[in-house]
């Protein structure tokens, strides 16, 4: 099989099961995972679509400016440039988007520190922090309505191959070396949400 489908089956499969967890209401969320580099191409959702939906015009491929590098009828992600900024600028293979109600609240309860820590929960070992005083910090960005403007405040928090941005009452954004990686980053995470949700319920006095 060439390595396009092959990367084409691999981010369909994952679009697969992160519907099934009902991640991608609304039509919310996007998806991508890298096909080549020099020149930089990846594959990424089209805009708009019923992600729950497995189609043959489910991606396209474009470039490291989010162009299209064929002729289609398909539009990219209205949020590709944020993709872009993961491939511009980390060796990651993948980055997927979802918009979930633990996301949204935990970003809106600790937007205004701008960021979440978490320390001595075992899932953040997800994220390469082994150490018993390790702290993963996820930073919380402002939702800014252009899109370049959002990249470029998200593009300042890629500093390796992997990572998670939280986008304040928008959702996450996580990326990894390749599809595996990815999911399970943001599987990670949105454990941690939810227990922080939980915590946060159960301390109310
Ligand atoms: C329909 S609400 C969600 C969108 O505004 C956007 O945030 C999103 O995640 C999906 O946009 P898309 O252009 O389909 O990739
Ligand atoms: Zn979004």
């Amino acid at each position: 099989m060439k390595l396009l489908q092959e990367k084409w089956n691999e981010l369909a499969d994952i679009k697969d099961e992160l519907a099934t967890r009902d991640w991608f209401m609304g039509t919310s969320g996007n998806l991508s995972i890298k096909v080549n580099d020099s020149p930089t191409q990846f594959l990424v959702s089209a805009s708009g679509k019923d992600k729950r939906k497995r189609t043959s015009k489910d991606f396209l491929v474009v470039d490291n400016k989010g162009s299209s590098v064929e002729v289609s009828d398909l539009r990219p992600s209205a949020e590709t440039l944020l993709h872009c900024a993961v491939y511009n600028n980390s060796t990651a293979g993948c980055s997927l988007h979802v918009h979930t109600v633990a996301n949204n609240v935990i970003s809106e309860l600790y937007g205004r520190s701008g960021k979440i820590d978490f320390k001595g929960l075992e899932l953040i070992k997800a994220f390469n922090l082994w150490q018993e005083d390790d702290v993963l910090s996820i930073p919380i960005i402002h939702n800014f309505g252009e899109i370049p403007k959002l990249a470029e405040e998200f593009q300042s928090h890629v500093k390796s191959d992997k990572g998670a941005v939280l986008i304040r009452n928008h959702g996450i954004t996580v990326w990894g070396v390749n599809g595996f990686e990815a999911k399970k980053l943001l599987e990670a995470c949105e454990f941690l949400f939810q227990y922080q949700l939980t915590l946060d319920q159960l301390n109310v006095k």
